[in-house]
């Protein structure tokens, strides 16, 4: 539905009224979070992501993205940023508003909205709910950063029980081979246990883990992706081996990556989704950055395979722009307009 037939629908128009502004044409549409859902596939959009990091990397203009820009709101409980991003190969201008209160109960934490532009002659596109592409572009990330940076994805361990967490455990087992374990630990002990139970049901053939703690969830884990809001460490040098560990740190107290303890961070091979974005919102512990995973998937640096890796995830405009194209697509072709 065109998101001001909606607005004008739902607000102030009586039933007979309301199906005139229906016809109302030119408008661009408004795709809820459900309508995007079903028209964003797993595989194709970790692809997309994972060609969209490459194309960034390169930094021959196939790609256009400013580092986003961010304010807190008082009393320094909110937080909003602004990202926009142009992709020549996914032929879109995304820009998405997204907002983090952290205290919210009734209403997602983290909120947004995507604007799509043609790139051919600007005009408005789209406008598209941006919760799902946010849990799934950035499960998508973390994905195509563990392709080339894991030995194996064969133990999974995901801190966290929120929304971040339910779409890595999903976006590792519909798009990555040979995942057989999923652990998850959360500081919600009702809200984990729900979502074990609500993915054993999706997954019925892969093992799920409820773990009592977050060091036992690592211990043995191939892959761990640190999903949580906490301004402070939750995962510690001591637990982990040298190497052989991949890790995707995505959360963190926004902006900045608060989740792993510094003495970890030293001692591995650090990676990013973008050095301007890692240099502007790392927050006090500053590590040299080893590689963008981009680097590593057009081949232009290789992996350190003698330290544990971490992929630490800011988030990038063009991997919503890539998302955006898959729904856009999808919408177009779909018939419903
Ligand atoms: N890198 C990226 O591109 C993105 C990163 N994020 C970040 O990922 C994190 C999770 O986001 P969502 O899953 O959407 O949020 P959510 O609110 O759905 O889940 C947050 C999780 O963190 C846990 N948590 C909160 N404070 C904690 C603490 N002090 N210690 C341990 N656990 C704690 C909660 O219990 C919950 O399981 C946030 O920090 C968010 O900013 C979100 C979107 C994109
Ligand atoms: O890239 C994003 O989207 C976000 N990144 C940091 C936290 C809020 C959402």
């Amino acid at each position: 539905m065109h998101i001001i037939t909606y607005l004008i629908k739902t607000l102030v128009l009586s039933s007979e009224q309301r199906s005139d502004v229906a016809e109302m044409a030119g408008a661009p549409p408004f795709l809820d979070d459900s309508a995007v859902e079903a028209l964003l596939p797993w595989r194709p959009l970790v692809d997309a992501v994972e060609r969209s990091l490459a194309d960034y990397s390169r930094r021959d203009g196939s790609v256009q993205q400013p580092v986003r820009s961010s304010f807190f709101l008082p009393p320094g409980s909110g937080w909003f940023g602004s990202m926009s991003a142009f992709s020549k190969s996914a032929d879109i201008i995304a820009t998405k508003l997204v907002t983090s209160f952290p205290e919210n109960v009734n209403l997602p934490k983290i909120q947004s909205t995507i604007l799509v532009h043609s790139p051919a002659d600007g005009s408005l596109l789209a406008l598209m709910s941006g919760e799902c592409i946010t849990a799934r572009r950035t499960a998508a990330a973390s994905v195509a950063a563990t392709r080339h940076l894991a030995a194996r994805s064969s133990v999974l361990a995901i801190l966290g029980s929120g929304v971040q967490a339910r779409s890595h455990a999903e976006a590792f087992l519909e798009a990555s081979d040979g995942v057989k374990e999923v652990r998850l630990w959360g500081r919600n002990r009702a809200a984990t246990g729900e979502l074990v139970e609500s993915l054993s049901q999706q997954y019925p053939a892969v093992r799920f883990v409820h773990s009592e703690s977050a060091q036992l969830c690592v211990a043995g884990a191939d892959v761990i992706n640190t999903t949580t809001a906490s301004p402070e460490p939750i995962l510690f040098d001591s637990w982990l081996p040298d190497k052989g560990v991949h890790i995707n740190a995505v959360g963190g107290k926004v902006p900045h990556k608060t989740e792993l303890e510094p003495a970890l961070l030293q001692r591995a091979a650090v990676y990013t989704d973008s050095r301007e974005g890692a240099a502007s919102e790392v927050g006090p512990v500053r590590v040299p950055v080893h590689a963008e995973v981009g680097e590593l998937v057009s081949g232009s640096a290789a992996a350190d395979k003698d330290k544990i890796s971490v992929f630490l995830s800011f988030g990038m405009a063009v991997e919503d722009a890539v998302a955006a194209r898959l729904v856009w697509s999808g919408y177009q072709s779909s018939g419903d307009h």
